[in-house]
C-alpha cells in the first residue's frame, strides 16, 4: 500500500520514493523508528537507487545509503550539508533550546561548544591526565550492566571530576536509563503538542519529572565545581603560581567559563545541566554496546580472541587490537544512522534536490554492510583492517581512515564537520577494554547457550540478548 505510487525521477525534484496518502501516510511514517524503516529502506533503495524519499511528518526526509554521495556531501560540500533540522519539543526542552553541540544550528554556538569539548576535554594531552580512573575488569556473567558502570564512571569523571560517590553516579545512571529507555515513547509528545497535552497528559508529566530529576542530581554537582574552582583559584593566587596544568579539568569546569558568542553571555545553569547529559548520554551508551558487541564476537569466535591475546606483545605493530574494534564497529555500528543532518541552503546531491526544509539520514549500517565494498559483510573478519592478508583473507580495509577524509568505506563517527568529536576516546576506551579483558580473562560460551547476535533498537542497537559468558582468570 505503500507504494502505490511512485514519483519518477527527475534531475530538478527531490530524489524518488513511495508517494503516501497525503496527512496520514505521512503521520503512518512519523510513528516507526528508524529501526523499522530500516528494512522498508533496503527494499526502496533497490527499486529507486542510493537515494530515496519519504515524507515523513511536515518534512521529506531523504536517505543516502551511497558512501560516495555521503562522500560529497559531507566532505566536499561539508559546509552546507553540516546543519541540523529544527528539533522537536521534548528535544528543544532537553537541550536549553538548542544550547548543546548535537542539535545546535552550524553556526558560532555550535562551533564554541564543539571547540571547547575537543580541545578543552578530548585532546589526547588531556585525555591522559584521566587516565589513573580507568577500572579492573570484575568477575562478570551478564556483562552489558559492568561495561556500562565501568563507561559511566570513566565519563562521570571527566564531566564532574573525582570524588563522586557510588550512590551519586547511581542516581545519575537511573535517570539516564529511564529517560533513554522513554524516549520512544515521549517522541510521540511531539506529534502535536498541544494536543497531547491533553491527551497523554500522564506521558508529559513523566516525562517533566525526568527533567527536574535531571536538574536536581546535577545542579549541586555542578554547584560544587564552581566552588572547588574557585577554592582551586585563590589557592593558586595565594601560592603565586596560576598553572593549572596538573589538574584534572572536568568538563563542566570548561563551561563555566564559556562565553556565547552571538548572545555575549555565560551559559545558564540549564544548559550546563543539558550540556553535562549530552556528554554523559554520547559518550556511555555508545561505547558500552560497542564493547558489548566485541565481546560478543570475541566468545562466538575464540580463534579470534586467542589471536588477540597471543599477539599481545606486538600488538601495537600489528594493529590486530585496533582491526577488531574496527570490525565490531564495522559489523555492528551503536548508531545505524548518524543524527540527521540539514542544508544551509537549497542544494543538491547527486542531481537531485535537497530543499532547505529537508531532512538528509546517512545510512551507517548499510555502508558498513555493502556487498560491493565488503567481503562477506556479515562475517566478523578483522583481517579486513590488516595490511597483510590481502584478497579473500581480508586486507580490503588495511590503512582505513575512519575519518572518511579521502573516502569512505564506512562511517560509525559519522564524517566532515558533524564527525562524532568524541572518536579518538571511544576508540581509547573500546581498545583498552577490550584489550584488558581479554589479556585478563578467558571467555567461552555459557554451557549449552550460543551467542545471538540478534539486534533490537533502544537508544543505540544494543543486543536483543545481551551477552552472557563464562568468564575464567588467565593467570
Ligand atoms: C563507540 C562510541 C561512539 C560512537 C559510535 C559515536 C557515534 C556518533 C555519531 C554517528 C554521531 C553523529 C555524527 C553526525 O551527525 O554526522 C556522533 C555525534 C556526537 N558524538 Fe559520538 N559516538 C561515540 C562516542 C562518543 C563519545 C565518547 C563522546 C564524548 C565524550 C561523543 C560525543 C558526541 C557529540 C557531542 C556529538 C555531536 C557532534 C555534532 O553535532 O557536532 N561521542 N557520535
Amino acid at each position: 500500500t505503500l507504494n502505490l505510487l511512485s514519483s519518477a525521477p527527475n534531475k530538478k525534484s527531490l530524489p524518488s520514493g513511495p508517494l503516501t496518502f497525503p496527512v496520514v501516510g505521512n503521520f503512518l511514517w512519523l510513528l516507526k523508528s528508524l529501526s523499522e524503516l530500516e528494512p522498508v529502506l533496503r527494499s526502496l533503495h533497490a527499486r529507486y537507487g542510493p537515494m530515496v524519499t519519504l515524507h515523513v511528518g511536515s518534512r521529506p526526509t531523504v536517505f543516502v545509503a551511497s558512501p560516495a554521495l555521503a562522500h560529497e556531501a559531507l566532505i566536499h560540500r561539508g559546509a552546507i550539508f553540516a546543519d541540523r533540522p529544527p528539533p522537536s519539543t521534548t528535544i528543544r526542552l532537553l537541550s536549553s533550546n538548542q544550547h548543546n553541540i548535537n542539535t545546535s544550528s552550524y553556526g558560532p554556538t555550535w562551533r564554541l561548544l564543539r571547540r571547547n569539548l575537543t580541545v578543552e576535554i578530548l585532546h589526547p594531552s588531556r585525555l591522559r591526565s584521566y587516565s589513573h580512573a580507568h577500572a579492573r575488569p570484575g568477575n562478570v556473567v551478564r556483562v552489558i550492566n559492568h561495561f556500562r558502570y565501568a563507561m559511566f564512571c570513566l565519563l562521570v569523571l571527566m564531566c564532574f571530576g573525582d570524588g563522586l560517590e557510588e550512590k551519586q553516579i547511581k542516581q545519575i545512571e537511573e535517570v539516564q536509563r529511564r529517560m533513554l529507555l522513554g524516549q520512544r515513547r515521549f517522541y510521540v509528545l511531539n506529534f502535536w503538542p498541544w494536543l497531547s497535552m491533553l491527551v497523554l497528559r500522564k506521558r508529559w508529566k513523566e516525562f517533566s519529572e525526568l527533567c527536574e530529576c535531571r536538574k536536581c542530581i546535577l545542579i549541586p554537582l555542578i554547584g560544587a565545581r564552581l566552588k572547588a574552582k574557585q577554592e582551586q583559584l585563590s589557592k593558586a593566587r595565594e601560592d603565586g603560581n596560576d598553572d593549572d596544568n596538573d589538574w584534572i579539568v572536568p568538563y563542566v569546569d570548561t563551561l563555566l567559563d564559556l562565553e556565547l558568542p552571538e548572545e555575549k553571555r555565560k551559559l545558564e545553569e540549564a544548559e550546563i545541566v543539558g550540556l553535562s547529559w549530552e556528554f554523559l548520554n554520547a559518550g556511555i551508551d555508545n561505547t558500552s554496546t560497542a564493547l558489548q558487541w566485541i565481546m560478543a564476537n570475541l566468545v562466538k569466535h575464540p580463534e579470534i580472541q586467542e589471536k588477540l591475546y597471543v599477539k599481545s606483545e606486538d600488538l601495537q605493530r600489528m594493529g590486530y587490537l585496533k582491526a577488531v574494534v574496527l570490525e565490531g564497529l564495522r559489523r555492528h555500528p551503536p548508531g545505524h544512522f548518524v543524527l540527521p543532518h540539514a542544508v544551509k541552503e537549497d542544494a543538491e546531491l547527486g542531481g537531485y534536490a535537497i530543499p532547505r526544509d529537508a531532512t538528509i539520514n546517512f545510512m551507517v549500517a548499510e555502508m558498513g554492510w555493502d556487498p560491493e565494498v565488503w567481503e562477506d559483510p556479515m562475517e566478523f573478519k578483522p583481517e579486513r583492517f590488516m595490511m597483510s592478508g590481502g584478497g579473500a583473507d581480508g586486507g580490503e580495509a588495511s590503512g582505513f581512515d575512519i575519518t572518511g577524509s579521502r573516502e569512505i568505506k564506512m562511517m560509525p563517527f559519522g564524517v566532515g564537520r558533524r564527525i562524532c568529536p568524541g572518536y579518538g576516546l571511544a576508540m581509547l576506551h573500546l581498545e583498552y577494554f577490550v584489550a584488558n579483558l581479554v589479556w585478563q580473562f578467558k571467555w567461552r560460551t555459557v554451557s549449552g547457550e550460543e551467542v545471538d547476535l540478534s539486534e533490537k533498537q533502544e537508544f543505540t542497537i544494543v543486543m536483543k540478548n545481551s551477552l552472557r559468558a563464562q568468564i575464567s582468570s588467565r593467570s
